[in-house]
């Protein structure tokens, strides 16, 4: 009989939310990571870590907040899809979701700029690796 072994590696679990908030010309906001940042000069849809005891919903109601001066109905946040992505010993679950209603002007108060894209600019961007796969879905869903 064959034995086969399988090496279990122990990784930290690191979900992330992130938005794709969509204007009414179909076109998604996009920020620029900071420099002195991992991955700074990427585009990225704005978002960040879960705080302990946060739920998806407040942890990306927060960020927006904090990244863009918005304010955003939780009931507005659309489950979109999903990554999943080794980074170094961490295992980044990055959660997308979509939102059309918000109130407030975005403007860049974490990132380096903001930029309102089409799907087809948002291809030529710079993006993290685990975003790739969110433009054929985005494509998909507006
Ligand atoms: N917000 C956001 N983060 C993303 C995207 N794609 C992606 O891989 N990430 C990764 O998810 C993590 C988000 O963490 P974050 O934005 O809260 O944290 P950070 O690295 O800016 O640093 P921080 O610890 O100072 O907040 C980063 O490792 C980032 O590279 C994305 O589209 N949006």
């Amino acid at each position: 009989m064959t034995k086969i072994s399988v090496e279990i590696q122990a990784v930290a679990l690191f979900p992330v939310v992130a938005a794709a908030l969509i204007d009414d010309a179909g076109r998604v906001l996009v920020q620029q990571r900071p420099p002195g940042k991992q991955m700074a000069g990427l585009w990225e849809f704005p978002g960040g870590k879960l705080e302990p005891g946060e739920t998806p919903e407040a942890a990306l109601v927060r960020e927006l907040d904090e990244e863009l001066g918005i304010v955003v109905d939780p009931a507005a946040l659309r489950p979109a899809t999903f990554a999943s992505e080794l980074l170094g010993d961490r295992s980044l679950l990055l959660l997308l979701y979509l939102c059309r209603s918000w109130s407030g002007d975005p403007v860049a108060l974490d990132a380096v700029a903001v930029r309102w894209v089409t799907l087809a600019e948002m291809r030529t961007l710079d993006m993290p690796p685990a975003d790739a796969p969110f433009i054929a879905a985005l494509e998909r869903m507006i």
